[in-house]
């Protein structure tokens, strides 16, 4: 009879070899996290040291493999109250360690398990750090997990992943949206009523609104400006609209620009986050153009230039606005500025309307995960409908 094995030797038998594969042929090796297979996507890095439930299931992260340069993940487990949306949206993940014990109180399972249940193909014991420098220096790129039956040769995985699609042009609200409206009560009473377009939108973004006293009713990708102005009392339409977060590239997002276009053509208050950021520049007739590698993460710092204020914010961005940041720009809906800009790059991260009530930012104030430093905005928001109002 053998001797029953020790966790450590059953640990090790569990291990299956699983390959990352860049787009420029770097390969890192690891083992297989999550469900084995291959997937595909863009390689990109969060630095937040926790919230990995809300990454995870961010529909903004949709198509791209995700490492993150916290060295230990799964920690807290996996609750049941954390994530943005109905399911993970991650292509693939990358961790260096993945914590063998969930402890939480509110853990219900282990990531590890989420992640094989959910069927998401991730890779961990990976060098997270070279990873990250590297897609610093060379920038964001098409990369590939590859584990159990996928794992190939080099050549032949590399082929595979210059198969997989770009994120440049890349159109993908639609295929992460939700397909039917639906409204989120305000909290207490109802003082306002917001039509919300689903870009990808994360579920604390209504909710920062609903405990304002905001009514906010979703609509899918799709809506019309006809399907933004049904909603409302008494056939006046909205208090005020709202474009959420998304993935994909800005760019291709023609038709929502359209209706942002109407919105601002009646003057009804405007308020985007992240893609709706990028909406409203375009809308403006501002360009978007593609960063090297992103800012994603819950600690960078963003000035608002209307206070002077630093903030320290959540993002999850690869494409920006292209506005000069040094002058009040003329548009065809009036005068415009860059609000908020990024302190470590002087990226564009907010834009403000001076003869429009609309503003947006390129950051995440509903901070899910993240610090709550611009949870005001949604006051300003708030405000915007009041002004109108009176
Ligand atoms: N979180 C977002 O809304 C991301 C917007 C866009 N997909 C980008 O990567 O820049």
């Amino acid at each position: 009879m053998t001797a029953p094995a020790s966790p450590t030797t059953a640990r090790r038998a569990a291990r299956v070899p699983a390959a990352y594969v860049l787009e420029d042929g770097r390969i890192f090796r690891g083992q297989a996290y999550g469900a084995i297979g291959e997937t595909f996507g863009e390689a990109v890095f969060n630095t937040g040291m926790t919230g990995y439930q809300e990454t995870l299931t961010d529909p903004s992260y949709h198509r791209q493999i995700v490492a993150m340069t916290a060295p230990q993940i799964g920690n807290t487990g996996v609750n049941d109250e954390d994530p943005e949306s109905a399911r993970i949206w991650v292509a693939g993940y990358v961790v260096r360690d993945p914590s063998r014990v969930s402890s939480n109180w509110r853990a219900k399972r282990s990531l590890d398990e989420e992640l094989k249940a959910q069927g998401i193909v991730g890779i961990s014991g990976i060098d997270t750090r070279a990873l990250t420098r590297h897609l610093r220096e060379v920038g964001a790129m098409r990369a590939g997990i590859f584990s159990g039956e996928a794992l190939a040769d080099d050549a032949t995985m590399l082929e595979r992943v210059r198969q997989a699609p770009q994120m440049e042009g890349a159109d993908l609200c639609g295929e992460v949206a939700t397909d039917e409206v639906y409204v989120v009560p305000a909290v207490g009473e109802k003082k306002f009523t917001v039509a919300a377009l689903d870009l990808g939108i994360k579920g604390m973004t209504p909710h920062r609104m609903a405990e304002r006293g905001i009514e906010v009713h979703v609509l899918p990708a799709n809506a019309t400006a006809e399907d933004v102005y049904a909603v409302g009392d008494n056939g006046n339409g909205p208090d005020g609209v709202f474009f959420s977060n998304g993935p994909g590239d800005p760019a291709t997002a023609d038709g929502q620009v359209a209706v942002l276009r109407e919105v601002l053509g009646r003057k009804t208050p405007f308020f985007g986050i992240c893609f709706g950021n990028q909406l409203l520049g375009r809308a403006l007739g501002f360009g978007t153009y593609k960063l090297k590698y992103g800012h994603r993460g819950i600690n960078q710092p963003v000035q608002d230039r209307t206070t002077g204020k630093v903030e320290v914010t959540a993002h999850n961005h690869g494409f920006a606005v292209d506005a000069p940041l040094d002058k009040v720009s003329e548009t065809p809906f009036g005068r415009v500025e860059v609000s908020h800009v990024c302190l470590n790059d002087d990226v564009v991260e907010g834009l403000q309307c001076f003869d429009q009530p609309a503003f947006s930012v390129q950051y995440h104030p509903e901070a899910a995960a993240g610090p709550h430093d611009a949870a005001y905005l949604f006051d300003r928001f708030f405000a915007l409908m009041e002004g109108q109002r009176a």
